[in-house]
């Protein structure tokens, strides 16, 4: 008898699902970042000094790690299934923005309820004891409204995320999963790039500043994510309608289902892993441009010239798109001769966005390089994993290229800071090794999840993994700055009296002991991919294995 064949079966149709999902989260990594790069705007403009600024960013994890939302996401998504999920998720992120925009909107300014913002919400009994309330006495009424938005949206992105990947292993489990992660990861890669460029760009459109045009920007984008997911919840319907909805109804999920992951020794090995490499990799995104500040000295070009203008971002910005789309497309051709000539592409588009980078004279545009590794072969090594295996091997090399980075920003970049070039050149190999890293263990860990737990309980897997590994996300950042400050108290102190300016403070840490601390959990990572090795070969968890059936 021949079996049923169903729409994932459609190569066509199984990558059109795929594209929704991805392009949905491509726009939520957007609007994640959408103040990051114009916190100097947020504190000309609505008076956000960095504390301000730093609570309301932190407040994005509060909700799911301190009243685990991020449990109850997976929880839902288990029985309610993919297709309700995502487009509540949709509906929780578009909250949350349009509420973030309304605080930072001109239209907030001398509101009732700026008003009520500044005269309330000073103190949370509880958190703020504990020390991890999401807002204090003092801070500005709009970063106070932004932060109430933001951890709503912080609760729509993360359930977006667990749901999109349960989503992929729905309808590629069996197939090319890993490089359908690794394509989705590679466009919010692309999305965190869209949102370092655009934010600015829209804040300053026109010569007259105004950050909600930013946040607007984002909002709108969120808009279309939701399209995306009210589309994708028709091909899903469909795909059910046709395989009898044999994932989510024929087996109901129950709570005690997820004693069944926590007892699996597996899954634990790879939720710390996840929760140690990720610490070491997002919190020090957001420190890395100041790093290089400190580290590297910059001669900026002539004001007026064609490499302080915006022409050259967006000249960057296309090489990127490039860049994206010919790595990408080499997973797609199997002629030898496209191959050789997509890479030397991908690789020219490298080197020259790397020289603008350079001309430019500034750490952002030098950091911007990492998000385009990423975009570049994330796919590539998910199509590795998936036609050769070795997700195992390949989370322990990815945190051995995490420790030597880490130790070269700490101990080899800072030997260079007098060199014009030399400091530069080691920093873009660094970050393109970085890069390297940071594809190598995504593409290997996420599609490692469902040979580890049960296909009915994978929304909460994903769920607890994303809850343990918000935590070091929360905490990392904040850890970073207080090493950060202990081990320089010679520009703490000039700071205070000031002896030196805000701006010559900003620029004049010493790093070297935030990244010994992200090394040690390089280490940590590395010694859990060791153990999680030996454990498949044990136990034949099978992580090793290929993921395309042949
Ligand atoms: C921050 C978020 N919790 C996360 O871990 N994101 C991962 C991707 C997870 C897979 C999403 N379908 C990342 O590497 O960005």
């Amino acid at each position: 008898m021949t079996e049923k064949l169903t729409l994932r079966d459609n190569a066509a149709v199984r990558w059109a699902a795929l594209l929704l999902l991805a392009l949905a989260m491509f726009c939520s990594y957007i609007f994640m970042d959408i103040l990051s790069p114009i916190k100097d705007l947020m504190q000309s403009e609505r008076g956000w000094d960095s504390l301000a600024f730093g609570t309301m960013q932190g407040s994005e994890t509060f909700l799911n790690v301190f009243v685990f939302f991020l449990i109850f996401a997976g929880i839902i998504l288990d029985k309610m299934g993919v297709r309700f999920t995502a487009l509540l998720s949709g509906g929780v992120m578009l909250i949350g923005a349009v509420i973030k925009w309304y605080a930072v909107a001109e239209g907030f300014k001398g509101s009732g309820l700026e008003a009520w913002f500044t005269n309330n919400l000073n103190y949370i009994p509880g958190f703020d004891e504990l020390g991890i309330s999401p807002f204090y006495q003092g801070m500005p009424a709009s970063a106070k409204l932004a932060a109430v938005g933001f951890m709503i949206f912080g609760c729509g992105v993360e359930m977006a995320g667990i749901t999109v990947s349960r989503g992929i292993v729905k309808w590629f489990k069996g197939r090319e999963i890993a490089l359908a992660m690794g394509s989705e990861m590679a466009l919010a890669r692309l999305g965190v790039a869209t949102c370092m460029i655009f934010s600015p760009f829209f804040a300053k459109l026109g010569g007259q500043v105004d950050v909600s045009r930013s946040v607007a920007f984002g909002v709108v984008l969120l808009m279309i994510a939701l399209i995306m997911f009210i589309v994708y919840f028709f091909m899903d319907k469909k795909l059910d309608a046709q395989t009898g909805e044999a994932e989510e109804k024929d087996e109901p999920f129950k709570i005690k289902d997820i004693g069944k992951i926590l007892s699996s020794g597996g899954f634990w090995l790879v939720a710390l892993l996840c929760v140690l490499y990720y610490s070491a990799i997002f919190p020090f995104q957001k420190y890395a441009v100041n790093m290089l500040q400190c580290n590297l000295s910059f001669t900026p070009p002539a004001e007026g010239s064609f490499w302080a203008g915006n022409t050259v971002t967006i000249i960057q910005y296309c090489i990127m798109l490039v860049v994206a789309a010919t790595a990408f497309a080499f997973n797609f051709t199997s002629k030898k001769s496209l191959k050789t000539l997509l890479l030397t592409i991908s690789v020219i588009g490298l080197v020259v966005f790397c020289y603008m980078g350079y001309m430019r004279q500034s750490a952002e545009t030098i950091f911007a390089v990492f998000p385009l590794l990423a975009v570049g072969i994330t796919p590539i090594l998910g199509k590795v994993v998936d036609n050769k295996g070795k997700a195992a091997s390949m989370l322990m090399f990815g945190s051995i290229l995490l420790i030597v980075c880490h130790l070269t920003f700490a101990f080899i970049l800072p030997l260079f800071k007098d060199s014009a070039i030399g400091g530069v050149l080691i920093a873009y190999v660094t970050i393109l090794i970085l890069g390297a890293s940071f594809s190598l263990v995504p593409a290997s860990l996420w599609p490692s999840v469902p040979k580890l737990v049960d296909q009915k309980v994978i929304g909460s897997a994903y769920a607890l993994i994303f809850w343990i590994q918000n935590i070091g996300l929360w905490l990392f950042p904040l850890l970073i700055g207080k090493v950060l400050d202990n081990t320089n108290p010679q520009v703490v102190n000039d700071l205070k009296n000031h002896v030196i300016t805000p701006e010559q403070a900003a620029v004049s840490y010493n790093y070297t002991w935030p990244l010994v601390m992200l090394a040690c959990l390089g280490v940590a990572a590395l010694i859990i991919g060791i153990i999680l090795k030996r454990v498949d070969k044990v136990k034949g968890l099978g992580l090793e294995l290929p993921n395309v059936q042949q």
